[in-house]
């Protein structure tokens, strides 16, 4: 029997700005998304029957048909009939370390990592731009995760720059163990707060004029890593920080800390700080860990990462 063994990564924002509605009732958005050296491994064997099973080591990972990570798999079962009755089904093993909705893009990083190991398993020869078309209709963040490194992302988040590797910066990373944020809840309060402000999906001038992320593509493109700290920016915490002051509560301990920025990523409820050594990241992990002192609060230390998915072993 095949198997493949993968890395998936989780990414941060470190820009993310919205700039109006979408026809298609997503937003529009402007994002510089970083993928981070904190990985899910997902185990893909071939098995016998043409069924689909998802194993999975975290509580909240549903094992079903809702797991993204099947949903991937079910997809390219649609899409490639004759490559399941030759091959058959598939069982995929999830072993969890990026937390879960949390903004890091777990799912869809797994997803995109059953793209990609699906793709070797059944031999079907699918070009990246094919898998990230696929994985746009999984979630916005699936082509991404397939990509992986630094990028500019535009549209609803799909449509990506690759941008330069911006040079090693540390990440810490903090989040309450039992606050999550859902993505849609946060896009939704967004849009009840903030719509008045959107722009018009055919105007483009509006939407030209409103962009501001141009100064942190430049401070990348300098590997300018104080700049970069100090442009960070999310929307999502206009409507974040108010209603979780835990997450209001990190920011402030990380700001105080003496980080080069600090930045809740994407929907949350995860914030993250950067720096420029690891000795300096676990530095500032022990001073927020004092400052809060709590037992549901998890850190982790990382780095930036330039790979999206990583394959670690083919056991053929
Ligand atoms: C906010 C971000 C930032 O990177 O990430 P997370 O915090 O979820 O990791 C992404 O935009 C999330 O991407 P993803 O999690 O793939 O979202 P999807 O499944 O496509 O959509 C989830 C929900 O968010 C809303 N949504 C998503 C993307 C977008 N451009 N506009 C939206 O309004 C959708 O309407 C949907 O209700
Ligand atoms: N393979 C998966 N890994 C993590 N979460 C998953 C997966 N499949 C489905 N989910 C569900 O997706 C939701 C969002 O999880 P996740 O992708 O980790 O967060 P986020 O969208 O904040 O980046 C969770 O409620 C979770 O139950």
């Amino acid at each position: 029997m095949r198997s493949y063994s993968l890395l998936a990564s989780a990414k941060i924002n470190l820009y993310l700005e919205i700039i109006g509605d979408r026809l298609d009732g997503y937003h529009e958005l402007a994002m510089v998304l970083q993928s981070i050296d904190l990985v899910d491994r997902i185990d893909l064997r071939a098995i016998g029957t043409d069924t689909i099973r998802v194993r999975c080591d975290h509580p909240q990972v549903p094992p079903d048909k809702n797991n993204l990570a099947y949903r991937a798999a079910d997809l390219l079962a649609k899409q490639f009939p004759d490559a399941l009755a030759k091959y058959g089904g598939v069982e995929i093993a999830i072993h969890k370390q990026i937390p879960v909705a949390a903004g890091l893009a777990g799912g869809s990083a797994n997803a995109a990592a059953v793209l990609v190991g699906m793709d070797l398993l059944w031999q079907l020869g699918l070009t990246q731009s094919e898998l990230q078309e696929l994985g746009g209709t999984l979630g916005s963040d699936v082509p991404f995760c397939i990509a992986g490194g630094t990028a500019l992302a535009t549209g609803r988040g799909d449509q990506l720059s690759p941008m330069p590797d911006c040079g090693p910066l540390y990440v810490v990373l903090a989040k309450f163990r039992n606050l999550s944020i859902s993505t849609a809840w946060s896009y939704q309060t967004y849009r009840q707060q903030f719509s008045s402000s959107y722009c018009a999906p055919e105007d483009l001038d509006c939407r030209r004029e409103r962009l501001h992320s141009g100064p942190m593509v430049g401070a990348i493109a300098q590997k300018d890593r104080s700049k970069i700290g100090q442009l960070l920016h999310n929307d999502l915490e206009k409507v974040a920080l108010p209603v979780y002051p835990q997450v209001l509560q990190l920011r402030e301990a990380f700001d105080s800390a003496g980080v080069l920025g600090t930045m809740m990523s994407g929907s949350g409820p995860t914030v993250f700080a950067l720096a420029e050594s690891q000795e300096r990241a676990e530095e500032v992990q022990e001073r927020v860990k004092s400052a809060i002192a709590s037992p549901d609060l998890d850190f982790w230390v990382t780095k930036f990462s330039n790979t999206g998915i990583r394959i670690v072993s083919d056991g053929n």
